[in-house]
């Protein structure tokens, strides 16, 4: 069996790779983190901080940074990979045969198209054979970076894999607990943005706590909805990286989805929120996959279509509210009948 504390490499120095980097290296773990640019690691190197994305906050001495992937990747067992989804399948590709055999931990909560893929199994197509799991959760990277106390999910069909990351990544301020629920840990994590771009547009429009309320409620039962129509177990959507990742994307300003809503809300375009921002939404790409594949399923999606008509078809906002109050008026809680199945161990009605 391998050791729990295993040497750990980083790809992707934004301010999440950068914070489960430096995480990790003040647990002690053996921890480097790889970035494509040697400038910028080079200033890293030199201050101590990553100034782009993650102003303000001291690194650890122990932590290596490298833009150099073969050398990072020699000893690492664990390897999380923190790019943005756009980029994901292209770093897997390039770095593939140095991927080969580790243990890969996808961080990143986006949707690929075509295929409707997960990061999670576009690694299991460009390092087949890899040990794969995802990480999800509550984890805005400020306040990871900071200190505030959070919990994760790693999700993994690989116990062990779960058992490892619970060993480099647990500590004081962060739980990290475990699932087998992979798919539907990496779902809730991806549906999230769209959702916290609604909430981001509704506080800057000034809307009551009890529109957020149920706007919040509303996209859980919708992305809920969607998950089990896709196969995923609805109870994964009430732990840490359903209901608990929706609620912190949706309510937080430091979330970035949500300042591109907020940005909207304002009266920007879309190109200017985005432009503006400077990091990345995932959210903006996930509506577009989600519009579609929730049309081709016939999946029914009021937020999302109503998001997708003022932003990609744009629809008057009146015009879109009025339509989802005056949509037909239907259950609370749809799973209710699954729910009382699983208790009393009978099939559904
Ligand atoms: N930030 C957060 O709070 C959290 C983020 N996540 C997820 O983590 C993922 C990464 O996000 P985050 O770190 O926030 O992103 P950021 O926008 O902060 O940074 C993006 C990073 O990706 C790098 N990158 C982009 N394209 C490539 C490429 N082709 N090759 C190598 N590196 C590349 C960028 O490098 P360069 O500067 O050179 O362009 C930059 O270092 C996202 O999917 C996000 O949803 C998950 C939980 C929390
Ligand atoms: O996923 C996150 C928090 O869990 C980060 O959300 P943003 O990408 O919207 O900043």
């Amino acid at each position: 069996m391998s050791d729990l504390k295993a040497s750990v490499t980083v790809l992707g120095g934004g301010s999440f790779g950068t914070t489960l980097a430096n995480l990790m290296a003040t647990n002690g773990v053996p921890a480097t983190l790889w970035l494509r640019d040697e400038e910028q690691a080079d200033a890293m190197r030199g201050k101590r901080e990553n100034s782009r994305y993650l102003p303000g906050v001291q690194l650890d001495p122990r932590l290596i940074i490298t833009s150099d992937a073969q050398a990072a990747l020699a000893d690492a067992e664990l390897v999380f990979l923190a790019i943005p989804s756009g980029a994901f399948r292209s770093v897997l590709k390039q770095l593939a045969p140095a991927l080969a055999g580790k243990g890969l931990i996808s961080t990143t909560k986006g949707i690929e198209q075509p295929g409707f893929l997960m990061m999670s199994q576009i690694v299991e197509q460009e390092v087949p054979g890899a040990r794969v799991a995802v990480l999800s959760g509550p984890n805005l990277a400020r306040e990871i970076a900071a200190g505030a106390l959070t919990a994760t999910v790693i999700a993994s069909e690989d116990d062990q894999l779960n058992a490892q990351v619970q060993a480099v990544l647990g500590c004081s301020s962060l739980r990290v607990y475990a699932s087998r629920d992979r798919y539907g840990v990496e779902l809730g994590g991806a549906l999230k943005n769209v959702y916290a771009i609604i909430s981001g547009m509704a506080a800057a429009m000034g809307v009551g706590e009890n529109t957020r309320s149920m706007l919040i409620t509303r996209s859980l039962a919708e992305m809920t909805r969607f998950a089990v129509h896709l196969g995923a177990n609805p109870m994964t959507f009430l732990g840490l990286a359903g209901v608990g990742d929706l609620i912190v994307t949706c309510t937080s300003p430091l979330s970035r989805n949500y300042q591109v809503g907020h940005a909207l809300g304002q009266g920007l375009s879309l190109e200017e929120s985005v432009a503006r921002l400077g990091q990345v939404a995932e959210g903006v790409n996930t509506l577009r996959v989600l519009h579609s594949k929730s049309q081709a399923e016939g999946v029914y999606m009021p937020l999302v279509a109503g998001l997708h008509a003022l932003i990609f078809e744009r629809q008057p906002l009146q015009e879109v509210i009025g339509r989802l109050m005056s949509a037909e008026q239907k259950h609370d809680v749809e799973f209710s009948a699954f729910m009382s199945c699983t208790v009393t161990n009978k099939e559904p009605q």
